[in-house]
């Protein structure tokens, strides 16, 4: 199945444009229930590979598929009027060659009508970001703590506390935005690195875990909602819908097993004869 490219108000340029402006505004959404609350206030809407373990259950974002992020895509694209749709390319589908990664990035593109993919990775994915911005793919980078690479990196470790791992993230900052990338998210990572990188780079960046000194923020949405019942030291739970849930689902069942629901309100009756 292919799409129409969807039109937003808020393009690829756009967002490059930000840098040095006001900061960027950017949240997870997965389907199109949520992405038509966010769509009212955020610059980019990320179809994250995180929805592998906050939708599906899986342990890390490792068993995410093209097929998970194409249905996640779709229904987020066909909510969303404004704001720009980026969708997360999933472990595996992009590694092994630069072809490989457009076969996949291009279906992302003309299956779900999003406006850009992310990919994980630095200076090794430099040639990747450069095949795909060369051929009409708008890439928005990720680097620090990569959630793809827990299984080398021995888990979710915040990047930059040792000053000697600097210089290289520094060069997979670098050489990103060399690459043509559009846009560069910093995740895991202490703050005056951060700093630091957000002022060498020209292109915007969007920190996760990294500070109030990058061009930008996002988390994933369910986090700041108070949704999930554990999260990182980096999230602040904007709002505690859990409790919300919770109390609703309560009554409704307290209702249900006490005859109260459904009432009068919610009966039909046949036409009087
Ligand atoms: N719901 C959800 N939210 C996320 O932000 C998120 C996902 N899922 N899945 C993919 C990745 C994984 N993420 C994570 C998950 C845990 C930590 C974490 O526990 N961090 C430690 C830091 C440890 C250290 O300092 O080295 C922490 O205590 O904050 C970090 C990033 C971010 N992403
Ligand atoms: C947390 C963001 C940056 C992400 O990559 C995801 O949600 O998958
Ligand atoms: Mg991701």
């Amino acid at each position: 199945m292919s799409v129409e490219v969807a039109r937003k108000a808020i393009t690829v340029p756009g967002i490059r444009a930000r840098k040095g402006e006001r900061p960027i505004v950017a949240l997870t959404a997965y389907n199109a229930l949520t992405a038509r609350f966010v769509d009212r206030h955020a610059d980019v809407i990320l179809v994250g590979d995180s929805v592998a373990m906050v939708e599906h259950g899986l342990p890390s974002t490792l068993g995410a598929t093209m097929e998970m992020m194409i249905l996640h895509g779709q229904a987020v694209v066909r909510a969303t009027s404004r704001a720009l749709v980026v969708v997360d390319m999933p472990f595996g589908s992009f590694e092994a060659s630069p072809k490989d990664a457009f076969r996949n990035a291009s279906r992302l593109l003309a299956e779900t009508g999003c406006s850009a993919v992310k990919l994980e990775g630095g200076q090794a994915m430099a040639d990747t970001i450069a095949f795909l911005a060369a051929r009409g793919v708008p890439v928005m980078a990720h680097i620090g703590l990569m959630p793809q690479a827990m299984m080398t990196s021995g888990g979710f470790r915040t990047q930059g506390r040792d000053r000697s791992d600097w210089e290289r993230l520094h060069e997979d900052a670098r050489s990103v935005a060399q690459a043509g990338a559009f846009c560069v998210v910093l995740e895991g990572m202490v703050e005056p690195l951060a700093d630091e990188i957000t002022q060498r780079i020209d292109i915007p960046t969007i920190g996760i875990g990294a500070s109030a000194r990058c061009d930008g923020q996002i988390l994933v949405l369910e986090d700041m909602l108070g949704l999930n019942d554990r999260v990182p030291r980096f999230v602040k739970r904007f709002g505690d819908l859990a409790s919300g849930m919770n109390t609703a689902i309560e009554a409704y069942a307290q209702a249900v097993t006490g005859r109260r629901f459904p009432n009068e309100n919610n009966v039909y009756k046949p036409k009087e004869s």
